[in-house]
């Protein structure tokens, strides 16, 4: 019997078996049996990436943004709309058959936008290019899950459990709960707080399940079984995404109105003018659509301020809590591996700074659009520069558009 087969078999069980305290035990270990054999259908073939052909995409520029939805959603549509490289699009389905780069030129960043083929019910076990589309989604930073709006509700739904079944969570955080396997001592079972969904014995069956005998498990809050096996299998990826609905102008007012008040959602229409150029920010809510995706990314501008010189704000060091990091270190480390051993200390103004400008080790965090000045061990600061940036308590909090066009001489 096949890996697909075993899985139905197990649902199909599930489905039969009544939800009660009885029961729950047993539910767990099917649970369990579940997650490990979608585990086992995600394992690539021997000697392959994973992507497969015309999906291995060289990743480039900030950020990775990837594009997932149904058949003629309006995908391509929109990946032109946005960096101007055309995909094709037409008014039949699957015109996309693989991964389309495109890169979208935001806030002095350049992001790269991903156009994959729809995707349908079934992608999680391998139909139509499903194991593809997902292998590259989890590649990216965040995902855009285009929706037609003048469709079901159900889309949504639908998308989020496939991608669910292979691991990938939406807008969700990891679970606070500890777990480190052991070479003996038997298993330790411990919790910070009263548990609702998941018992002693209810873990003990589970971890048996994985054949785990000598571990240290610890509940950090009141978590599910799904979480626990979730935490178990060490592989599922977390992940921001932005529900974006399409075609709203084939759709009413009111429907209009509650899809933009679901939650991380943006309604938009790739058809619809709202000026009279082909100017991206005059197609229907493209600019709310790319400040959402600019939020959700997290993505920290930092300019670099050369002694007595202004600062260049022409061309930011972008750092990410995600990649890297976003402290001054993190910052060093990016202009070169080598500096930050000479650092004696940075001076920061932005939103970051308490005061202007502030004297900072490397373990500050920085915000997005500080400028910082490196003073290396052996130098001495120019007392912050003078001019705009000099100290004072009523300074800008965020360094403005106006500075950054005209910038005084210091
Ligand atoms: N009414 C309306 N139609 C749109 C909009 N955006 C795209 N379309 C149309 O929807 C159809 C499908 O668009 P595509 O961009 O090819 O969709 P896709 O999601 O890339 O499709 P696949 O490649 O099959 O995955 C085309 O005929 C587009 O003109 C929109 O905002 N409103």
């Amino acid at each position: 019997m096949g890996i697909i087969e075993k899985i139905k078999e197990i649902e199909a069980e599930m489905a039969r078996t009544q939800k009660n305290k009885a029961t729950e035990y047993h539910l767990g270990q099917l649970k369990a049996k579940i997650a490990k054999l979608r585990t086992q259908l995600l394992e690539p073939p021997k000697g392959s990436s994973g992507a497969g052909e015309g999906f291995e995409v060289t990743k480039f520029g900030h950020g990775r943004v990837a594009l997932i939805g149904f058949p003629s959603v309006g995908k391509s549509t929109l990946l032109t709309m946005l960096t101007g490289t055309h995909s094709e699009a037409a008014s039949y389905e699957f015109t996309t058959l693989t991964c389309i780069p495109g890169i979208i030129h935001y806030n002095d960043t350049k992001i790269q936008l991903l156009d994959l083929p729809g995707i349908i019910e079934g992608a999680s076990e391998g139909k139509g290019r499903g194991r593809q589309v997902i292998a590259v989604s989890k590649s990216s930073d965040i995902v855009l899950m285009i929706l037609d709006g003048s469709k079901s509700e159900g889309h949504r739904q639908i998308l989020t459990k496939e991608l669910e079944a292979v691991g990938l969570r939406l807008n969700k955080k990891p679970p606070q709960i500890y777990f480190k396997k052991k070479k003996t001592g038997g298993i330790s079972f411990n919790k910070t707080l009263a548990l609702t969904h998941v018992d002693e014995k209810l873990c003990y069956q589970i971890l048996h399940e994985y054949k785990i005998h000598n571990a240290e498990v610890l509940f950090r809050e009141d978590a599910t079984v799904d979480d626990l096996i979730d935490v178990i299998e060490g592989n599922r990826k977390y992940m921001k995404c932005v529900y974006v609905y399409n075609k709203i102008d084939v759709v009413g007012i009111d429907d209009v109105d509650k899809l933009a008040r679901q939650p991380n959602s943006v309604v938009i229409s790739c058809n619809m003018k709202a000026g009279s150029t082909l100017y991206l920010p005059f197609t229907l809510n493209l600019d709310r659509l790319l400040a959402k995706m600019w939020e959700e990314m997290g993505l920290v501008r930092v300019y670099t301020k050369p002694q007595g010189q202004q600062p260049d704000f022409s061309d930011p060091v972008v750092l990410s809590a995600d990649r890297g990091g976003c402290t001054v270190e993190d910052f060093c480390n990016h202009i070169h591996r080598s500096l930050v051993k000479d650092v004696k200390y940075v001076l920061v103004w932005g939103t970051s700074a308490r005061h202007y400008p502030q004297h900072c080790g490397l373990s500050h965090f920085l915000h997005d659009e500080d400028v910082v000045q490196i003073v290396k061990k052996k130098e001495k600061d120019d007392g912050g520069g003078r001019g705009r940036f000099k100290s004072h308590s009523t300074a800008p909090a965020r360094i403005s558009d106006r500075e950054k066009k005209a910038p005084l001489k210091t």
